[in-house]
């Protein structure tokens, strides 16, 4: 049985395998520029965010239906539950559906279909969290949460994803001010390739509680001195990191010394089709490269149940967490 654990940055377009990619570019009649899955594969060779960003979002072409979104949650869900998640906070980008003429209701209600029943069938308690695209306008991301209010019972905060550089957080402002008067919690990536600033900005601009990658913190001392302080999580991706070249081998990666400054991290597998393994894969991968021991490995599962939004579920937590502590490696 694998170690518990809640994933907390897993963008749900980013679990697209290659084989469900085609089956649903068949069914929808959409033709992908691959010959097959294995040519497919091939250009999973990314120089940054930027070249992956481009992959990402072209593949997106293949969902079309209700039908589609629930199918791509299942299949996430049945490999999580398989690497030990019990709870999963899943971002969705629909600004990349809105623009190819895919409703919100088409991918919530699809999405849902999955999530509605997730802990019955699966095992694993969901959140969703909607995100904006930082390289699209300001005033698109409040269009966005507008077309959302609908669905609101559904969706438990707004994060902000996407090409990093050049959008700093600022540029969110009043999206994120709508998204807390309307009681949405609040994340957004910071710090994955973008400077320190980004997730200082991000922290008293928009008043994020998590900050996702957060990675390059460990540039700024009085930063890390202030999210260990406030307890802040951070939703590392040490595979993604590896993949898209923010870090040059895993056996580099900051982790440890994170940990060992006292950082609330988290271990997540942001986009597990495209960057070799799923929540499961990243625990074994940092446990392998950095020689993280038992005691370390349960740290960060007990710190992914601490960082997760189960204000509303404090029951879950403790259970999750006393899984935790039972487990035996
Ligand atoms: N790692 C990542 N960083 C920013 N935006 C993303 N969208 C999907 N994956 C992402
Ligand atoms: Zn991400």
């Amino acid at each position: 049985m694998p170690l518990p654990k809640a994933e907390l940055h897993l963008h749900i377009e980013g679990t697209l395998e290659p084989e469900l990619a085609f089956e649903l570019a068949a069914r929808n009649g959409v033709a992908l520029p691959y010959a097959d899955t294995d040519a497919l594969r091939e250009a999973y060779r990314f120089e940054d965010l930027q070249s992956f960003l481009n992959l990402y979002y072209e593949l997106m072409a293949v969902l079309r239906t209700e039908r589609d979104f629930e199918d791509l949650a299942n299949a996430y869900l049945a490999r999580a539950a398989a690497q030990g998640v019990r709870h999963a906070e899943i971002f969705f980008d629909p600004q990349a559906h809105l623009a190819r003429g895919v409703g919100m209701s088409t991918v919530v209600d699809g999405l849902w279909r999955a999530l509605g029943d997730s802990e019955a069938r699966h095992g694993i308690s969901t959140r969703l969290i909607m995100c904006f695209l930082r390289d699209e306008s300001a005033e698109s991301a409040m269009e966005t949460l507008e077309a959302a209010r609908p669905h609101l019972d559904r969706i438990t905060g707004v994060g902000l994803d996407s090409a990093e550089v050049g959008h700093p957080p600022v540029k969110f402002r009043e999206v994120y001010e709508a998204a807390a008067a309307l009681g949405l919690r609040r994340v957004a990536h910071a710090g994955e390739e973008g400077p320190p600033e980004y997730i200082t900005e991000a922290l008293d601009v928009l008043g994020v509680e998590r900050v996702d990658h957060g990675l390059r913190c460990m540039e700024d001392p009085a930063l890390v001195e202030r999210l260990v302080r406030d307890r802040i999580p951070l939703t590392l991706c040490p595979l993604s990191n590896v993949r898209l070249r923010t870090v040059d081998v895993l056996a580099d990666h900051p982790l440890p010394a994170m940990l060992d400054a006292g950082l609330l991290c988290t271990v997540n597998s942001d986009d597990p089709a495209y960057f070799g393994g799923y929540a499961g894969d990243n625990f074994d991968a940092v446990a392998g490269a950095l020689g993280l021991g038992e005691e370390r490995l349960r740290e960060l599962a007990r710190n992914s149940f601490v960082a997760s939004f189960l204000e509303d579920d404090e029951e879950r937590r403790a259970r999750c967490l006393a899984e935790v502590d039972a487990y035996t490696f």
